[in-house]
Parts: structure tokens; C-alpha cells; sequence
């Protein structure tokens, strides 16, 4: 467990600004989440923090000491990558020991099948423990992955896109798990994403990068309900924020506004502005309206037992709209 704190952290690659001025506090025992599109300085994040690359300005501290000029080991972070990075000629069992195996660690054998024996009841592999790692099937491994990053205890884990590579059903059962695996351990753990469904409902705090600035950092509620600027908060909300010229709807925009932004949720039927239906998207928990007003278009939720179709006619007004200025920055 552990804080860790960046203070005016920069990274260049050649030409390219990969991070740009980072201040970032994360509070012990935080789940944070690193949001983004590619190339936004999510990945370089957490190799600065690990050791695995070193940052051309700045600070780094972990657990309240700097860090800057310690080696990955030295740091005692564990970290876990998108693709699994398993011994595949090694058992379960062989590959969650191998990390307390060593040479620093000198971990006694009683400890290391402990150790094992716990993280896999955690990981619900116990029954695998002695199969192949080429046995398993791909969610298999990935839980063996990162099972191998919580045998070993440190004061802060990095994820790096853990579940990207699984199917749908496994992505959604491991951030189940991963969020009852970190309330366990009350570990510090920094988690790399594109998707806004693993932020929000596993993160304790969101950062949102843009081009290698970090634009806004808090709890995933706060960063949904009140976004800094248009790009953070169409980072979060599925479907995602409608941004659209003010004035379509007839509402009163503040001084300075040039968009409006409204979430799907937020949009009132029966009233207001026309709207013609260009299409419904039943999707089992959700239905999803797609509307053109005044040619600009617009996705709202509806009943699940809606017979609305392409073509007909209804009239929508805004709530709780929020509004952005001409660079994107939030007016009110
Ligand atoms: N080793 C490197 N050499 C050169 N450029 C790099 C290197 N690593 C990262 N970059 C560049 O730095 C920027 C930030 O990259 P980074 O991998 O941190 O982004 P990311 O948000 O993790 O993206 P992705 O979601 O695609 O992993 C990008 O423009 C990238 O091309």
C-alpha cells in the first residue's frame, strides 16, 4: 500500500510529447483509472511509474520517497500487461510461484505454496493449479497473470489493458473480480484503459489524458456529472454525450457558449423541439433512439416496449444541459 505522486512530469519521444507536466496524487489504496484515446500517454504513465522508462522532468514518489532514481525492483510495483506473459511449459502453480522465487526475495518454500495456494482461491483457479499453462483457456491465463502480480505483495500494482484481449462475458466477470481483489488486498492499483465501462464501474478515481496532459482527475461520478471540458466528457457515458450547436432546442445558452452538451439520459420526450426518428436500437437493457433535429443528430434512451419506428415525429427539450465554449472548456 501506498501513495504515489507525480509533480511536473514530462516524457518526450524524439518529436513526440508522450506526457506533458503531470501532477497527479493518487491516495493509498486508491483504483485508478487512466483514461484515453491511443496515443494520449496512458502506457507511458505506467512505465514512468515503474521504472521502465525515465521521465525528462520531474518527480516521481512512491509511499512518500522518490523514486526517480531506483530501479523497476527497487520500486516493489507490480505490473500487468495487456497480452499474458506466462512460461507456457510451466504448471498454474510453477508460474504464480516463479516471481517469490527471486534471487532478492529468498522466499521460503512453506510461504511461496501459501502464498500460491491463497492467490488462486482468490483467481478461482485452485482446480488448475497443476495443469500446463498452455492447458488454459485465454481468461485462464489472464487470471494467472495477474495472479502472478498478486503473489508478490508490493506496494503498488499497474495494469496495463489486463482484460482487452478476453471476450466479452470474461471482461465483465474479471472487473467483478479485480474490484473485489483489490477491496481485499487495499492495494494502490493504476489501471489502463479505453474502455469507459471498466472505468466506471471499478475505478475509486478517473484521470482523463488528452495528447499527454492529464485534464481531469476524481471520482468517476464527479467526472460524468461535471466534465471540465467537452473532450472529458465525451470520454464517459455510453451512448456517449451529445454535443451540439446551442440554441437547436431553444434553450437559453450562458454568455460565451458555443456547444451544448446533453446526455442521452437528460433529454425530456413529449415536449419541445421536433424530432424525426431515424432509428431504434433494441438492446436488451437499453433502447436507444437516434433522432435528427434540425439536421443535427441526437441519441436519446427510451421504454424498452417503445413502438416507435424511422420516420415518425416527437418533440424532446434538454435538462441539466451543460455548455462548453468555443475551445471546449466548460461555461456552465
Ligand atoms: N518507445 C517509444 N518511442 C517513440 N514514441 C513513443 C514510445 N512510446 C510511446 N511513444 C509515443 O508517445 C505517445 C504516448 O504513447 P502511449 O503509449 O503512452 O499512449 P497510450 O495512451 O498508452 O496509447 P495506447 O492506448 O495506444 O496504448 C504516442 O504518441 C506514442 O506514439
Amino acid at each position: 500500500m501506498a501513495e504515489i505522486t507525480l509533480n511536473g512530469v514530462s516524457k518526450s519521444y524524439g518529436q513526440t510529447k508522450a506526457l506533458i507536466d503531470i501532477d497527479l496524487a493518487v491516495p493509498d489504496g486508491a483504483f485508478v483509472v487512466l483514461l484515453g484515446p491511443t496515443g494520449a500517454g496512458k502506457t507511458t504513465t505506467l512505465r514512468l511509474i515503474a521504472g521502465l522508462e525515465k521521465p525528462d522532468t520531474g518527480d516521481i514518489s512512491i509511499g512518500g520517497t522518490r523514486v526517480n532514481g531506483l530501479t523497476p525492483a527497487q520500486r516493489d510495483v507490480a505490473m500487468v500487461f495487456q497480452q499474458y506473459s506466462l512460461y507456457p511449459h510451466l504448471t498454474v502453480r510453477e508460474n504464480l510461484s516463479f516471481p517469490l522465487r527471486s534471487p532478492i526475495l529468498k522466499t521460503p518454500e512453506d510461504e511461496i505454496a501459501r502464498k500460491v495456494a491463497e492467490v488462486a482461491e482468490v483467481l478461482h483457479i485452485p482446480h488448475k493449479l497443476d495443469n500446463k499453462a498452455t492447458e488454459l483457456s485465454g481468461g485462464e491465463m489472464q487470471r494467472v497473470s495477474i495472479g502472478r502480480a498478486l503473489v508478490r505483495d508490493p506496494l503498488v500494482y499497474l495494469m496495463d489493458e489486463p482484460l482487452s484481449s478476453l471476450d466479452a462475458k470474461l471482461r465483465a466477470d474479471l472487473r467483478v473480480e479485480l474490484k473485489r481483489i483489490h477491496a481485499e488486498l487495499a492495494a494502490t492499483l493504476i489501471y489502463v484503459t479505453h474502455d469507459q465501462i471498466e472505468a466506471m464501474t471499478m475505478a475509486s478515481h478517473v484521470g482523463v489524458l488528452d495528447h499527454g496532459r492529464l485534464v481531469q482527475f476524481g471520482p468517476p461520478r464527479e467526472i460524468y456529472e461535471n466534465p471540465r471540458t467537452a473532450y472529458v466528457a465525451a470520454r464517459l457515458g455510453q451512448p456517449r454525450i451529445n454535443l451540439l450547436p446551442v440554441g437547436i432546442m431553444g434553450e437559453t445558452a450562458p454568455p460565451g457558449a458555443t456547444r451544448m452538451g446533453l446526455r442521452p439520459e437528460n433529454i425530456r420526450h413529449g415536449e419541445g423541439r421536433e424530432a424525426t426518428v431515424t432509428r431504434v436500437e433494441h438492446l436488451g437493457d437499453q433502447t436507444r433512439l437516434h433522432l435528427k433535429v434540425a439536421d443535427h443528430d441526437v441519441i436519446t434512451l427510451t421504454d424498452p416496449h417503445s413502438t416507435l419506428a424511422p420516420g415518425e415525429t416527437i418533440r424532446i427539450a434538454p435538462q441539466n444541459a451543460i455548455f462548453f465554449d468555443a475551445d471546449g472548456n466548460r461555461v456552465a
